[in-house]
């Protein structure tokens, strides 16, 4: 496939990362304004970097936006001349509505909104997808790449806000769970290291619990808690403090900033 990421930072570079090392790719240009940091990565056989978003749209066929909400609207207007049956739209862009997109570039245009992950670069992205009517016609084609980088469900349009906190920054909420029971394991008299290599591996253990069984998570903490014993003395403990209540009120606050991230752009 040759592939074009238009704005390769944290997560174009995730992508590219990804599909470098899947070996996902014909042609791989990367763009961004200021090159020089990703300068490296033109080693690597049939990847290109460079600061032309025009020469990159023309020489392949699926175009993967990685910018800024609000640096994406004049990039569309660059190069919608240069866009031709051959090519396929993905936006990552947080609160960009497909109908925006049509409304630079037309509606006549295979466009999909992906919402990946950062993980995409180790290949373990959740990634939810979703395309206008003609974008279904290539949303195999998009399946296809983001399987290849993880896992992918495809959603109505207007589950992509939900999907952006539950998937894409996710995985920030995610980090900080490991880094608080990494500080835990530091109290209870791990040095930093180990600490951390024991929070990764049990949350990994976890994750991997539920996706290999289908069960429920309640079903297996059942598994955990000896009554009267140290599991279900720390999870009472935790749930007092509001450990549930807040991670989803902190999920709806990130569901709200994409309402104002959104009203920013018009
Ligand atoms: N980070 C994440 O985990 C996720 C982000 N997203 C979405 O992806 C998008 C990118 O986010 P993120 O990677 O964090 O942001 P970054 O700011 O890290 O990346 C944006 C990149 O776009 C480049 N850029 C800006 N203008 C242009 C241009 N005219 N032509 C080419 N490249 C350009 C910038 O580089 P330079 O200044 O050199 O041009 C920069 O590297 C956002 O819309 C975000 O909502 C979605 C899911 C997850
Ligand atoms: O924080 C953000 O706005 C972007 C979207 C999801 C992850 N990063």
């Amino acid at each position: 496939m040759k592939i074009a990421i238009i704005g390769t930072g944290n997560l174009g570079l995730a992508i590219a990362k990804g599909l470098i090392t899947n070996n996902a790719i014909t042609t791989l240009y990367m763009t961004r304004r200021n090159p020089a940091t990703i300068e490296s990565y033109a080693e690597y056989k049939n990847v290109f970097v460079t600061s032309d978003n025009l020469e990159a749209v023309q020489k392949s066929d699926i175009l993967i936006f990685a910018v800024q909400p609000a640096q994406l609207a004049k990039i569309l207007h660059d190069i919608k001349d240069e866009l031709t049956d051959k090519h396929v739209l993905i936006s990552t862009i947080t609160g960009y509505a497909i109908s925006q997109i049509e409304a630079i570039v037309g509606t006549d245009q295979f466009i999909i909104r992906a919402m990946p992950n950062t993980a995409i670069a180790v290949g373990a992205s959740m990634t939810c997808l979703a395309s206008n009517e003609k974008g279904m016609k290539r949303i195999k084609v998009a399946e296809a790449i983001f399987n290849r980088l993880g896992n992918s469900l495809i959603i109505p349009e207007n589950q992509m806000q939900a999907a952006t906190v539950v998937c894409a920054s996710g995985i920030a909420f995610w980090m900080r769970l490991i880094r608080a029971t990494t500080q835990a394991a530091i109290q209870l008299g791990f040095d930093a290291h180990e600490a951390q290599e024991l929070a990764m591996h049990t949350c990994n253990g976890a994750s991997k619990l539920l996706i290999e069984s289908g069960n429920h998570p309640e079903e297996e903490i059942d598994r955990v808690t000896t009554p009267k014993g140290c599991t279900i003395e720390g999870l009472n403990e935790m749930e007092h403090k509001g450990l549930s209540s807040s991670l989803i009120q902190g999920m709806v606050a990130s569901f709200n900033k994409i309402n104002v991230i959104k009203t920013d752009q018009k």
